[in-house]
């Protein structure tokens, strides 16, 4: 099953991999005149493609050249220059110039559809947004009036992917040809569906990519706060960790982050950048007196990233684990809070960064291949209800049903605090994205960023490099 958001993502993945859309879309095509055939009954009937201007009609233009031998006849819904991507125009002009009947249907009162055996409904499909405008609604109404058979390209037009409904009227279709693999919308509908795969890599799915970037939107009307919140809890025998998460918070696109530490280490890190609000409390280590405050605090923030330099003394561990049991927001665990994960019960929704030392000292268990390290890190997330980023030379981020591999980084990133920006980052993109994708971007951003400093310098980087280098790593030019 996967969403449509999910599907764009996977192809720009698959782009970015060496198999670009055009490709897919010979597949899709193909695959559409598979099923075309077996549904026509043979050579010689009538077949009417309706196609849009988006790459759902693309497909369908496609199809058209594999069923040579059947009396087809293509109708383009509007102007051939209102056809909105290239792929979907080169394959039209293909048809025109290879002399296939095709028709452009500009002033629809006046489309006549006869009476086809087969109907392929290429209207519209996963670009579909509200009800159908005209034309395509008074033709959707057209084709759901015919005897023919409907073989809908992708999603019938008009129907939601994601959940099966439609806002107005849509295609009634008897057979629909989705690719890749079954979306949630459409097993409510009453229609047969094929899956066809498209030759997607496998890769594209299981590794992030560029695509997975592309759910982080900026709304040019967003105000401050709507990027998140997050507080930091660190600090206590380490003061750079703290300091490093909360900058990496920051350059992740968080709108202000917080950093609750021990006052002596506050007043250190007031010293490293006036970007940081510092939220101090007594004494030189986080402790259980401080859960009250700190849960109040919390509750204001929309997420928070809880370990970095909190250090393994046993009152901090006691407090943090008091902590987990009475929150229920989001955080990322990093660090020696990692340990009391498995032990405490909490609401909370929880990602945990563990590198492989850490997700032993949590009960969990590791392995060299990454395959088998996959389904190990699965397993173990499924167990703990929580989601897992594990790092590694190939990072395994799994919340127990999906999992992704991430391959980002390079050997430079064994330096110090490079886990505390990965938190940071992670804390931030967590305030806007669901855990599994704050995770995937996380680590996928992390590695980027480190990619791009040893690409420029060599190795030798340090955690700050690694910092800067984050909003390009997220927002920077992208291969997709
Ligand atoms: N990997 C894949 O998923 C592949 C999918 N393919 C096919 O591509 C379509 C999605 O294509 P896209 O261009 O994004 O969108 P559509 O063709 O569905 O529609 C875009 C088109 O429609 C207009 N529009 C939007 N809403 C409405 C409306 N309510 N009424 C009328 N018009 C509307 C919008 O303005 C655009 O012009 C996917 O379904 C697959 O069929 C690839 O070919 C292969 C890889
Ligand atoms: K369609």
């Amino acid at each position: 099953m996967i969403t449509a958001r999910r599907m764009a993502a996977v192809d720009a993945n698959a782009a970015a991999l060496g198999v670009p859309r055009k490709q897919l879309m010979e597949s899709s095509g193909n695959a559409v005149a598979r099923v075309v055939r077996d549904v026509a009954g043979g050579e010689g009937a009538e077949i009417a493609i309706v196609a849009g201007r988006g790459n759902n009609g693309g497909d369908a233009f496609v199809a058209a050249r594999f069923l040579d031998g059947f009396d087809t006849r293509t109708y383009l819904l509007g102007r051939p220059e209102s056809v909105s991507t290239d792929i979907a125009r080169e394959n039209y002009d293909a048809l025109v110039e290879a002399e296939y009947d095709v028709e452009t249907v500009t002033d629809s009162r006046e489309f006549g559809l006869g009476d086809p055996d087969v109907v392929v409904d290429a209207m519209l499909g996963t670009g579909v947004t509200g009800a159908l405008r005209e034309p395509e609604a008074s033709v959707a109404e057209r084709i759901n009036a015919l005897d023919a058979t409907v073989v809908a390209v992708d999603v019938p037009s008009g129907v939601d992917a994601d959940t099966g409904e439609s806002e107005g009227v849509a295609v009634e279709a008897d057979h629909v040809v989705t690719f890749h693999d079954e979306k949630p919308g459409l097993s409510s509908l009453d229609s047969k569906v094929h899956v066809a795969d498209i030759g997607i890599p496998a890769a594209a799915e299981t590794f992030t990519g560029p695509g997975d970037l592309r759910s982080l939107t900026r709304d040019p009307q967003s105000h401050k706060g709507d990027h998140g919140e997050v507080l930091v809890v660190g600090g206590g025998p380490y003061t750079g960790a703290p300091a490093l998460a909360a900058g990496s918070a920051l350059r992740a696109g968080a709108d202000l982050v917080r950093v609750a530490c021990p006052e002596p280490v506050a007043r250190e890190i007031q010293g490293y950048s006036e970007n940081f609000i510092l939220v101090p409390f007594e004494g030189s280590r986080f402790a259980p007196d401080h859960v009250d405050d700190l849960l109040g605090r919390a509750n204001d923030h929309d997420v928070v990233v809880f370990g970095p330099g909190l250090g393994s003394a046993d009152e901090t561990l006691d407090a943090v684990e008091e902590f987990l049991a009475r929150y229920d927001g989001r955080a990322v665990v990093d660090a020696d809070a990692l340990q009391v994960v498995p032990d405490v019960e909490t609401e909370a929704t929880l990602v945990c960064t563990p590198h492989q030392g850490e997700l032993e000292k949590m009960g969990g268990t590791t392995a060299e291949a990454w395959r088998e390290r996959r389904s190990l890190v699965s397993e173990f997330a499924g167990d703990l209800g929580h989601t897992l980023l594990v790092k590694g030379a190939y990072d395994v981020v799994s919340d127990g049903s999906e999992t992704r591999v991430n391959r980002t980084g390079n050997p430079g990133m064994t330096v110090g605090g490079t886990g505390d920006v990965l938190a940071g980052v992670t804390g931030a993109l967590l305030s806007t994205q669901d855990p599994l994708d704050a995770a995937a971007i996380g680590a996928y951003a992390n590695g980027r960023a480190g990619d791009i400093v040893v690409d420029e310098r060599g190795f030798g980087l340090v955690a700050t490099d690694l910092l800067e280098r984050v909003p390009e790593a997220l927002w920077g030019e992208r291969d997709d």
